[in-house]
């Protein structure tokens, strides 16, 4: 990461710390229910790993792919799904598992997505919310972190393609020097 200024915005210990009480909180609220985790790869799958461990009732899980159409089309809200669920949701209490919610149109279009398909609920727990670049109003369940409006990387969030296995997040921004 040389050619980034970097600094740890949210340390591996306190991630660990939050994904606990998320969990413990979506095993309160979800009690006698069928839960269905649904990840959003690629940045949700090391969050998802771990909050899935933290959740002490059964649930099934299963994972999606999007991507947006690109920057003219995305401020309206179209993304495409490149790997689409393997099972139905029909009936099922879904709770979406996010990286990150920026503008909020990927969580907004895959909300609509589920409850055409018929899931009994639809729910969002993403680990980082960045509230000041939404565009989309969407409701937010379960929320570890509210950060400021400054790019970043690791557990599980790239640039790239890259540090996604970094185990603290960072803020970068390209250095000067
Ligand atoms: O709120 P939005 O503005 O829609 O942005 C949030 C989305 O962007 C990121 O995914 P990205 O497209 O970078 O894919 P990745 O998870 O595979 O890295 C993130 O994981 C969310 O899915
Ligand atoms: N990698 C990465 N993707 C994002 N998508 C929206 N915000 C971010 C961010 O800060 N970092």
């Amino acid at each position: 990461m040389e050619e980034f200024r970097k600094e740890v915005l949210v340390s591996s210990e306190e991630i660990e710390k939050k994904v606990k009480e998320l969990g413990e909180e979506i095993t309160k609220d979800y009690q006698g229910k069928e839960l269905m985790l649904v990840g959003i790869l690629k940045g949700a799958a090391i969050f998802m790993a771990d909050l899935a461990r933290n959740i002490k009732i059964p649930v099934t899980m299963d994972f999606m792919a999007v991507s947006s159409y690109g920057n003219s089309t995305k401020s309206s809200g179209v993304v495409r799904i490149i790997k689409d669920l393997d099972s139905n949701v029909e009936g099922k209490h879904i709770l979406i598992v996010e990286d990150i919610i920026d503008t909020g149109l990927t969580l907004g279009y895959l909300t609509d997505n589920l409850k055409k398909r018929g899931a009994s609920s639809v729910r969002i727990c993403t680990l980082l919310d960045k509230p000041e670049r939404r565009k989309v109003n969407v409701p937010v369940d379960y929320r570890g972190f509210v950060i400021p409006d400054e790019f970043v990387v690791g557990y599980g969030i790239d640039y790239a393609e890259k540090y996604r296995n970094l185990p603290d997040i960072f803020s970068i921004e390209e250095s000067c020097d």
